[in-house]
């Protein structure tokens, strides 16, 4: 009678455990190249290396010495072709983990009400000011972001560190303001910057009517913990990006709702 050594089958709930962060760490890493370059360079890497295990089972060995250079050098070409997919990785990572974005632990201790009070009059002026240039169809791209970046954004933008109102953002967007190309920065309760010059996303699954102000809008939340509000020159119309990912033609209260969630 033959017996059949099943210990392989057995698996604890650590297994488990490890299985299930696999899947959650492929996922998110699938959400962050999903659409971009990345996800063709991705392709081209893992096709090397099927190659290769190919070429060494035939025993090709010019072939297999070349590619197999490849393979040896993969977790560091890994990281050198994905630093910006890395570096958002490591940023979701973190972001997660921080307490004080962590809504639930910060109800509990600061009181519901009074975050969202106080919130709501921070977000006032931005939605008012949003509303005025979709009106007269002024093109703005306003950045929020927890932790500003110095080395980031000073580079290319003019620095303010100005209070946040309604007729400061209208202004700095205005057509004739020397600040109105590129984005305004918010962040510390604070208009950090204006007229930055942001990367723009390399998406390639974009509607077509979106240019550089969209890309840039998406761009600065890819590589940031940032999210973006675009008014549109062309059509007035108000997207939110978070993510790397864009939410289109937003009426003032899911803008609100975002903005609360995020600011
Ligand atoms: N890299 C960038 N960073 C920040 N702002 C940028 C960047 N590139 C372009 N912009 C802004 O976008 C404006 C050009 O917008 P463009 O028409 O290309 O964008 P769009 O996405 O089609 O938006 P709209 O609907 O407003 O036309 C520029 O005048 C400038 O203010």
């Amino acid at each position: 009678m033959h017996s059949f050594d099943l210990s392989f089958l057995k698996f604890g709930v650590f297994d488990i455990l490890d299985v299930l962060i696999v899947a959650f760490i492929i996922y998110q890493l699938y959400n962050l190249i999903r659409g971009t370059i990345a996800a063709n360079i991705f392709i081209g890497l893992i096709t090397i290396y099927l190659l290769y295990r190919v070429v060494n089972a035939l025993e090709m060995r010019l072939l297999a010495g070349i590619l197999g250079k490849f393979a040896e050098v993969g977790i560091i070409a890994v990281i050198i072709v994905f630093q910006q997919e890395v570096r958002r990785f490591l940023l979701l990572v973190g972001k997660n983990a921080s307490l004080q974005r962590n809504k639930a632990w910060w109800k509990y201790f600061f009181g519901k009400d009074d975050a969202e009070k106080n919130n709501y009059a921070r977000i006032k002026p931005i939605i008012d000011a949003c509303k005025t240039m979709k009106q007269s169809r002024t093109g703005a791209l306003i950045v929020f972001t927890k932790y500003y970046d110095e080395q980031f954004y000073q580079n290319s933008c003019e620095v303010l560190d100005a209070k946040i109102s309604k007729r400061m953002l209208e202004s700095i967007f205005q057509k004739n303001s020397p600040l109105h190309d590129g984005a305004v920065v918010i962040s510390e309760n604070k208009i950090k910057s204006a007229s930055c010059i942001l990367p723009v996303t390399e998406k390639s699954d974009l509607p077509a009517q979106y240019g550089l102000r969209h890309r840039a809008g998406i761009g600065v939340t890819e590589a940031n913990d940032a999210t973006a509000i675009i008014v549109s020159e062309e059509t007035g119309e108000i997207s939110y990006a978070k993510q790397g990912r864009i939410k289109m033609d937003l009426s003032f209260a899911e803008l609100e709702k975002l903005l609360n969630k995020d600011f």
